[in-house]
């Protein structure tokens, strides 16, 4: 962290109480973020980049309530099973535990998906130095490399927008613990289902997020399809032959 924020310090919190259904095979249960990809659990990966980024003082894994995967599995995180039955009150959940840790208000937390096991060391500290002297905070994202269309309701175009000024939402998403723990208490409170990431969230408060550019191979592990692609691209960067 720079001179202006040496008080401050930096968690990270890993949502990781999905269950991944768009993800599944038919007939498969284990959750995603626990499917093996490139050898490993796929939370690993994500686990290891933070664990590479050392201005991290500590990262919390929120899994679901009876999850016991990280009792077989070592990992360099703390894990709470306050996992909530969305992502944003599993990110509360966490956000509650931070302080309960003794995380204070202006503090800063890195919200990352667990199935999100693309993203590297170098994306998180783009991010963190682009956002530890804002006034607001941030999260990665990406701008729409594709012409953009806008559905009539019956699988027919009903427009072309205009996409210089969109961007897909990525993580991680940097913001003070403080703000983003009222931040979402009031939007779950008023609208949970609009409340789909931490900017959204801060957004509803009147506040503008930075979007700092992050890439298109920080992509969330969502489709069946996403995991042979996430499988070459983390092989490739051990070396690997496809
Ligand atoms: N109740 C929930 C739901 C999601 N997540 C986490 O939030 C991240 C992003 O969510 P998404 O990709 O939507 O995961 P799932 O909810 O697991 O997927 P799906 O919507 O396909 O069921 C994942 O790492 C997931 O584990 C969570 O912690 N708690
Ligand atoms: C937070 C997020 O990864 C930003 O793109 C995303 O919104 C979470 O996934 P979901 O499919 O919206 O639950």
């Amino acid at each position: 962290m720079s001179e202006s924020s040496t008080a401050q310090r930096l968690y990270a919190l890993i949502p990781c109480a999905g269950s991944g259904s768009r993800a599944q095979a038919p007939g498969a249960t284990l959750a995603k973020q626990y499917q093996s990809i490139a050898g490993q659990p796929m939370v690993m990966h994500t686990l290891a980049a933070f664990a590479a980024v050392p201005a991290i003082r500590d990262v919390l894994v929120v899994v679901a309530p009876g999850d016991d995967f990280f009792e077989h599995h070592s990992a360099p995180c703390v894990v709470r099973d306050c996992g909530g039955d969305s992502r944003a009150r599993s990110v509360r959940n966490g956000l509650h535990d931070l302080f309960e840790q003794g995380a204070r208000g202006d503090d800063w937390v890195l919200v990352h998906d667990a199935a999100r096991c693309l993203v590297t060391p170098s994306q998180i500290e783009a991010l963190v130095a682009a956002c530890r002297d804002d006034p607001v905070g941030g999260l990665l994202a990406h701008r729409l490399p594709d012409t953009l269309k806008q559905e009539d309701g019956s699988g027919r175009v009903a427009a072309t927008l205009p996409r210089d000024d969109k961007w897909l939402a990525q993580t991680p998403q940097m913001f003070r613990i403080g703000l983003l723990s009222r931040a979402l208490d009031a939007a779950l409170a008023s609208d949970p289902d609009a409340v789909t990431d931490e900017a959204s969230a801060i957004e509803a408060l009147g506040l503008a997020p930075r979007l700092v550019p992050g890439g298109a191979l920080n992509f969330k592990v969502t489709y069946p399809e996403d995991f042979a692609l996430a499988e070459q691209v983390l092989r490739g960067r051990a070396g690997e032959k496809p």
